[in-house]
């Protein structure tokens, strides 16, 4: 095991600020605004759907092809800008932001607000399968073994709060053959509310070229 970080090691993009990680951010605002607000808000909503379609017509116009963009997104190797969570360039990322711990484990921190909510003031069942399948692929890369999923058994133990910091963990477990296995959790105020244990396969697609 290597010596102990004074910094830990980032595994996932974090924001530039700048750019499109800035134009998402300002999108991630509405997106949990138009929520909050809902349609018993005073806001004048003809307008404001005219005004984010203006902003949809302006990007559409200037992007590139979507065949080179999909190479753009995968070129360079290492960690990626554009997943759904904890891609800076991804709206619906939350974002999530992992790093790397001595003992081979992975770890984040992150608040999730309406735009996740599934029973009332806590998370969507389906969007903690999202963070856990995502944090234990980032385990296996950070384990130095990845694959795709096969199999994610989830076991929810208690709801999941919105509004306040969960940590989300992941951790392999063992490699046999093409076969990985993965646990990891979702803890708030120190205890557990989502587990998994995933089967993963080593198998990789080929990258957009
Ligand atoms: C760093 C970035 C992190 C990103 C993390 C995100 C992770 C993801 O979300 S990946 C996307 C979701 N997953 C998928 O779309 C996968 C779709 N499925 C597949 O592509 C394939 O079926 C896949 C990869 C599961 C198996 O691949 P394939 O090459 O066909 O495996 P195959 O040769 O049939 O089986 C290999 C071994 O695994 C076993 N196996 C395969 N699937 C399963 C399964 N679901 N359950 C149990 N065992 C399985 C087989 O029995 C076989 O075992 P053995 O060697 O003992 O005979």
């Amino acid at each position: 095991m290597t010596a102990a970080r004074e910094q830990p090691l980032e595994l996932t993009a974090i924001s530039h600020n700048e750019g499109v990680d800035a134009a998402v951010s300002a999108a991630r605002r509405v997106i949990a605004s138009l929520l909050h607000a809902g349609d018993g808000s005073a806001a004048e909503m003809k307008e404001v759907a005219d005004r984010l379609n203006a902003v949809a017509d302006h990007l559409d116009e200037h992007a590139p092809a979507m065949d080179q963009r999909m190479v753009d997104m995968w070129s360079g190797e290492g960690i990626t800008r554009h997943d759904p969570v904890t891609g800076p360039e991804n709206t619906i990322a939350p974002p999530l932001h992992l790093t790397g711990k001595d003992d081979g484990s992975v770890e984040g921190v992150v608040a999730l607000g309406l735009p996740y909510q599934g029973p009332p003031g806590h998370v969507h069942g389906g969007i903690s399968a999202l963070l856990l399948d995502h944090t234990l692929g980032v385990a296996n890369h950070w384990a130095g073994q990845s694959g795709m999923t096969a199999e994610l058994t989830l076991r929810y133990h208690r709801p999941t709060p919105l509004f306040e910091q969960l940590t989300v963990t992941g951790e392999q477990i063992a490699v046999d053959g093409r076969k990985i296995r993965t646990r990891g959790a979702i803890t708030a105020r120190g205890e557990v509310c989502v587990s998994a244990d995933g089967l993963f396969i080593a198998k990789h697609l080929p990258r957009p070229r």
